[in-house]
């Protein structure tokens, strides 16, 4: 990476109750020698618990890796990344893995969804694999929220891939996870679904005070969360609060600048 990356605007962020998640001088790189790739670079930045927050940022510029770490999904070279009160890198795989399943619901491009499973069927399979039993009053509410009610005994063949990303919404929030990453949620959806998806995400946060941290490349996504927060050459480099399409972009196009002339 660059070592020209732009100062940091947002402070050092120490961990605190309030955030469902945290980084702090979070680094991570890969590789050594000639491959050494600095991947993130002291990266500091809470996600407020329910709250929605969009991480955008060039291709390449870190934004998977600092998902991929608070997740418990890589592990990370130096600093500290926190869900709830728990530091990531004092846990053994195993407890990782615990973790995951109980605290962190997860979204990716690809819905995922296992195609012999019914919708229903899918949505607790992560509570069955669990041997956990879903709260029913809970399950029907987000049912009802994302707007599945009808489809519940569809399998993901017959089901559009709106619907089936919706499944996977349902998926992530039915165990009532400390915190939802979604990694470009809407990627593999027309404006119209995707825009139905932002929507219930949206909601959920709203209206379940569920806590959202979503990869986007998309102006548009992004202006459904709460704060966008820009990453470029593995550093934070600027976030946005209450983001309009606009803002977004022209926040892009001022990085693009930046890019190109320094
Ligand atoms: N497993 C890996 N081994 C080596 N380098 C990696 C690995 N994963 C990511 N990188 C490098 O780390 C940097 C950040 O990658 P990352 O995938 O986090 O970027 P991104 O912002 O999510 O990009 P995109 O928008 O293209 O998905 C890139 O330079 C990438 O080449």
């Amino acid at each position: 990476m660059s070592q020209a990356a732009t100062t940091p605007t947002t402070p050092q962020a120490p961990a605190h109750a309030g955030a469902a998640a945290c980084a702090a001088g979070l680094s991570k790189v890969y590789g050594e020698g000639e491959t050494r790739v600095v991947a993130l670079d002291s990266v500091s930045v809470e996600f407020g618990r329910g709250r929605f927050t969009a991480i955008m940022g060039p291709s390449g510029s870190g934004k998977s890796t600092l998902m991929h770490c608070m997740a418990g999904l890589d592990t990370i070279s130096a600093g500290s990344a926190r869900i709830g009160d728990t530091e990531l890198s004092r846990l053994g795989d195993r407890q990782l893995t615990r973790l995951r399943r109980d605290k962190i619901g997860f979204i990716f491009q690809a819905f995922n969804l296992l195609p012999t499973l019914n919708a229903l069927e899918n949505i607790t399979l992560p509570m069955d694999i669990a041997g956990r039993k879903p709260d029913q009053q809970w399950l029907d509410l987000v049912v009802a929220t994302v707007g599945l009610s009808g489809r519940l005994r569809h399998r993901p063949s017959q089901l559009s891939g709106g619907q089936q990303q919706r499944v996977a919404v349902a998926r992530a929030l039915a165990s009532r996870p400390e915190i939802i990453f979604a990694d470009e949620p809407t990627g593999n959806l027309d404006s119209r679904s995707g825009a139905e998806v932002l929507g219930f995400l949206r909601e959920s946060v709203r209206e379940l005070g569920q806590t959202v941290v979503m990869v986007t490349h998309d102006p548009v996504a992004a202006s459904y969360a709460d704060r966008v927060v820009f990453l470029a050459d593995g550093r934070l480099i600027d976030e946005l609060a209450a983001p309009t399409p606009e803002d977004v972009l022209d926040r892009m196009r001022r990085f693009d600048t930046k890019g190109r002339t320094s």
